[in-house]
């Protein structure tokens, strides 16, 4: 779920796409990258690595212009190399650079098309690529000497009909400005702000509205599934709905997970839903166990604290920190590799054994994906002297591969795959596990927008709102699963 940001400014907007990347690296920690337009020229630089590590003073005086997007990067397809960091750019027509956030599905026929109908050459392994260039190609396609919003909008239109899969992108079009759109099911999350300046209005687009609220733009709307938004040179902003509407149905995992708590989605705050998430969880608890022994609840940070702090308010149980993280290890589960996220987990969490000692403690996490840390801290619990160790998930299993940005490619690496709760209890060493019900998760987002009440649920249902080709799991395994990317780190030396 990588993070993308575009800004159409009215001063150079270099150090605004860098200090909002800045907020977005929970999204993506492989990569960035930013491409700015300055005058006829398009300025980029990007790299594997954090964003603080990507850019020095040097790369971000290059990077004028008062027009620009930004990305960084959590692969879901072709590999973690340099040459597939993003935007990526295209001389032609016009001078195109684009940055994505999702992940295609029919990426393998586009490619076909692309070189065999297209004419076109895709360089890396990479989906954005491919989506780049049907995007391109569908400008070109116009004849325009110079890109118009309407070549723009029957671009879109193509890549929608083109293009299946789970996409926020921004791109910027070299004499129109950004031109920004959002997958037909509006899997991914893309959200508008307005800054009123003493020079006039400036836009800006961004995964999540953290990124706005850093850099002092409101929070204007979502963008719609299937809307075509472009924002001119000029500062003007045009929309249009570039295709059919259908079922509306956002990531469920984003709430979960992947977005800041202090970030708004489809108008549901992100926190309120994991506070949501908690009490229902406590609910159930109650609902199982009324005469429960637990003593303390601990939350395995960083992303389960606001799930287990309602979930503690609603049981009526001491809320602890019981472990500590290390404020320099990032996010585990997105790391490419299995031996690195088992690492990362014992560098990043430490017990406070007085918080354990002879107690029964509830852990909380927000998901159990592959088990990696929910095995190791039950461990911890227990050396640190805990009586009893339960764990709750403020998700329910999660049993299918996810196909639209989150790299969850192999059903069998998860600890759920083909296990039930008590075996997945047996394996990770609870005395108790306790998932959230599916129902219960899609309440307590829909909760927060009386007008959403379909999400993207696939990788706890089963179910996959855009269709799969025949194939595309098996390939998907076969090339993302972690055997699979150890196997080409090796190959690389
Ligand atoms: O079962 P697993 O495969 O271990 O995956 C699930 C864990 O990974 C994530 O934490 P992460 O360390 O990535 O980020 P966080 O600090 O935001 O919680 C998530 O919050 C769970 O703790
Ligand atoms: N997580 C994402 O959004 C990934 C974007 C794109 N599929 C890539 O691999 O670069
Ligand atoms: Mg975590």
């Amino acid at each position: 779920m990588c993070g993308i940001l575009a800004i159409v400014g009215r001063s150079d907007v270099g150090a605004a796409l860098y200090d909002g990347l800045t907020v977005l690296q929970h999204r993506g920690q492989d990569a960035a990258g930013i491409a700015t337009v300055d005058g006829a020229r398009v300025h980029l630089h990007k790299a594997n690595g954090l964003v603080k590590d990507v850019f020095n003073t040097e790369h971000m005086s290059r990077l004028r212009g008062r027009i620009g997007i930004a990305h960084c990067r959590y692969p879901t397809a072709g590999s973690e190399g340099a040459d597939e960091a993003q935007p990526f750019w295209v001389n032609s027509p016009f001078g195109i650079a684009l940055g994505h956030n999702g992940n295609l599905v029919n990426t393998n026929l586009l490619r076909k098309e692309l070189f065999e109908q297209d004419r076109r050459h895709i360089n890396t392994g990479s989906d954005s690529e491919v989506l780049l260039n049907v995007f391109a190609h569908e400008m070109q396609n116009s004849g325009s000497l110079r890109a118009t919003a309407e070549d723009a909008f029957r671009a879109v239109s193509a890549v929608h009909a083109r293009c299946i899969g789970g996409y926020a992108v921004v791109t910027l079009v070299l004499g129109l400005g950004v031109v920004a759109f959002r997958d037909v099911h509006g899997i991914r999350p893309l959200v508008l702000g307005r800054r009123d300046s003493d020079d006039g209005v400036e836009w800006a687009l961004a995964s999540e509205s953290v990124a706005l609220d850093l850099l002092g733009f409101k929070r204007e709307r979502d963008v719609r599934p299937g809307e075509g938004m472009i924002i001119t040179e000029q500062g003007e902003l045009l929309s249009q709905q570039c295709a059919e509407p259908k079922q509306h149905a956002p990531c469920i995992f984003e709430y979960v997970y992947l977005a800041r708590p202090d970030s708004m989605m489809e108008d549901v705050s992100v926190y309120k839903a994991r506070l949501r998430m908690g009490e229902k969880l406590a609910q159930k608890i109650l609902h199982l166990r009324p005469d429960h022994d637990i003593e303390a609840v601990i939350p395995i940070p960083d992303t389960s604290r606001t799930a287990a702090l309602a979930l503690a308010q609603t049981l009526d149980v001491k809320y602890r920190e019981g472990f500590v993280k290390n404020r320099y290890v990032g996010r585990t589960f997105i790391m490419p590799g299995q031996s690195e996220r088992v690492k990362s987990v014992r560098r990043k969490l430490n017990a406070i054994e007085l918080e354990f000692r002879n107690k029964c403690v509830l852990l909380v996490d927000d998901s159990i994906v592959r088990g990696t840390t929910s095995r190791q801290i039950i461990q911890m619990a227990r050396e640190a002297g805990a009586r009893k160790v339960y764990l709750a998930s403020a998700a329910p299993p999660v049993r299918h591969p996810n196909v639209y940005g989150i790299d969850m490619p192999s059903a069998e690496e998860f600890v759920a795959h083909d296990r039930s709760e008590q075996e997945i209890e047996q394996l990770i060493g609870a005395d108790w596990l306790i998932y959230q019900e599916l129902d219960d998760l899609i309440w307590s987002v829909s909760e927060g927008n009386d007008d959403l009440n379909h999400f993207d649920t696939s990788c706890f249902s089963g179910e996959y709102i855009t269709g799969i080709p025949t194939g595309y799991f098996e390939d998907l395994a076969r090339a993302r699963a972690d055997h699979a990317k150890a196997a080409r780190r090796v190959s690389k030396g």
